[in-house]
């Protein structure tokens, strides 16, 4: 029998007047890379720090390993791994000692841990925090977060100012971690990334969770935004259809956003006589816009 690790009911987040959240409920499994998707100011931050009882929520609930997250979150705590977002970090200690300080919190050895870490991001831990970029402090952001091996990670974002060879150990970091029984929260706009880490995803639009879904079931409508330059004029609803979006015809060149198979609309484009293509992932705006209405 599967066991819920988050289990969020009916959660809503007013700043005075301004939504945050509404009415937010999902469940994360034992074991589950879970996504949570959504333009900026969603509500995915919100969500996360009500669970992590950095802020109170207005109403509803939300449970870590069956635990109150705001009355029993110092137990939560012990087992949880949180990367936010944008890092604050004391600027004038070392990495070094912002780890080991970090490490002190969790009252455990984590030395042999934080060494792996370090080498697989490439982290020089003698630098001082304020001499960091973003993306280095990215990093130590992912090393205390992971250094004792919680069994609960929540990543609010946590690929923003990492270069593409890092996010790829970064990802190999979590499935790893994953492997070994840890539950993921993973946060995040950008498709994409959340397609390839996560079984299962929630995806948010103002506030409000629009859609649970499998991650398979969202691959088989995978978004494409698709660009033809054709040779030859083509029928005017020669692309109309149920799964194309935002159809533009100027002159030669044809544009759309397609839900659906790959390999069907490679086929229709496949028989016309066409000079140039491109087929790309829209960003999540662009879906959000033309089919979560
Ligand atoms: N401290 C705050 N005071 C007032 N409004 C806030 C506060 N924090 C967030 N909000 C508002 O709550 C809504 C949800 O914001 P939230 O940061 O949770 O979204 P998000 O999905 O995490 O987006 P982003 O990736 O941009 O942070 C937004 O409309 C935002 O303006």
């Amino acid at each position: 029998m599967s066991t819920n690790v988050i289990e969020i009911k009916s959660l809503s987040k007013f700043y005075g007047k301004h939504r945050g959240i509404e009415d937010v409920s999902f469940t994360v499994e034992e074991g589950e890379i879970f996504g949570f998707i959504g333009p900026n100011g969603a509500g995915k931050s919100t969500t996360i720090r009500t669970l992590l009882a950095l802020i109170h929520p207005t109403s509803g609930s939300a449970n870590i390993f069956n635990m109150d997250c705001i009355k029993e979150a110092h137990m939560i705590a012990r087992n949880v791994g949180y990367l936010p977002s944008e890092a604050y970090y004391y600027e004038n200690m070392t990495v070094k000692e912002l780890l080991k300080y970090s490490a002190e919190l969790y009252q455990m050895d984590c030395s042999a841990r934080i060494n792996e870490l370090k080498e697989k991001l490439k982290l020089d831990d003698t630098r001082k925090i304020s001499d960091l970029s973003f993306g280095n402090k990215k990093k130590v952001g992912i090393v205390a977060a992971l250094l004792h091996s919680p069994k609960l990670i929540i990543l609010d974002e946590p690929t923003n100012g990492l270069d593409p060879l890092i996010k790829e150990i970064f990802f190999e970091i979590l499935k790893e971690e994953n492997k070994k029984g840890a539950t993921i929260l993973y946060s995040s706009h950008v498709l994409s990334e959340v397609q390839r880490i996560c079984s299962k995803v929630a995806i948010i639009k103002e506030g409000r969770i629009i859609n649970v879904q499998n991650m398979i079931e969202l691959r088989k409508n995978g978004y494409k935004k698709v660009q033809l330059m054709v040779s030859e004029p083509i029928e005017k609803d020669y692309f109309k259809e149920d799964s194309v979006a935002d159809y533009k015809v100027k002159g030669r060149q044809v544009s759309f956003i397609y839900r659906g198979e790959a390999d069907k609309i490679i086929e229709k484009i496949y028989n016309l006589k066409v000079d140039d293509v491109f087929i790309e992932e829209p960003s999540l705006e662009e879906i959000f816009l033309h089919y979560y209405k």
